[in-house]
């Protein structure tokens, strides 16, 4: 079984977490993606009543298009459950995300929900962050010097460019750095620095965020929940 079979896995449990009436936040990627289709056969099937927020324009279109109310989280009270994907998950549920560079609008909505779930296919599940780059959003305005601040923490930034060359941008227009750490023994540590970087708009590491994750496996969902 391939990852993207083990991500839909994932989506399709997450689809049973919602309920009647929820507001709900909606995340970016390829196992939201599915978890979009999920959740829109049950409100065809079900009638379920569901207002959401999204992350990316991505998402909102494809869950507009498939029936789901969609809303500006400026219009939106308290969100009741934000389900989204993440590039990299630790035994004690902290995590990376920003593979796809929605981290800041990811990390607005999760900031903004009562709760949060992460889907993700079995190999996203590792005993330390940091083999996957840890994506940072930056201000163009002085790229250059940041970088070299950055450089000089043994951080190894690296601007991320689309498959064409050129560079790519967030939904503000900014730019991002992935960090080719290797291993994030402190992530609180390194998250209260980045946190303290002017020109750093803000972080993939996503600590304390999320109390629940679906794991998708060959075998089928396994839901690890975290202690209280
Ligand atoms: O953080 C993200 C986008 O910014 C995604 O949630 C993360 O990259 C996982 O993506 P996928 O579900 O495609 O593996």
């Amino acid at each position: 079984m391939n990852a993207d079979q083990m991500k839909q896995i994932a989506a399709e449990k997450a689809a049973t977490y919602v309920e009647d009436g929820m507001m709900l936040g909606l995340g970016t990627g390829s196992t939201v993606f599915y978890l979009v289709e999920a959740v829109a056969r049950r409100v065809q099937a079900e009638g379920l009543q569901l207002t959401a927020v999204a992350t990316s324009s991505r998402t909102a279109k494809q869950a507009s298009e498939l029936g789901i109310k969609m809303i500006d989280l400026n219009d939106a009270p308290t969100l009741d459950l934000t389900i989204d994907g993440a590039d990299e998950i630790s035994a004690d549920f902290q995590g990376i995300k920003g593979g796809g560079g929605a981290l800041l609008l990811e990390k607005i909505v999760a900031l903004n929900s009562r709760r949060n779930l992460w889907i993700v296919d079995e190999s996203k599940i590792v005993p330390q962050l940091g083999a996957f780059p840890l994506p940072i959003e930056v201000i163009p305005f002085g790229l250059a010097k940041l970088t070299q601040r950055l450089e000089a923490e043994d951080l190894h930034p690296v601007l991320r460019r689309q498959a064409n060359g050129e560079l790519f941008l967030t939904h503000n227009k900014n730019y991002i750095l992935d960090l080719h750490i290797g291993n994030i023994p402190h992530p609180h540590v390194l998250g209260e620095w980045l946190d303290h970087q002017t020109g750093v708009v803000e972080h993939g590491l996503f600590l304390d965020v999320a109390k629940t994750v679906v794991v998708g496996h060959p075998a089928g969902p396994e839901v690890l929940q975290a202690p209280r």
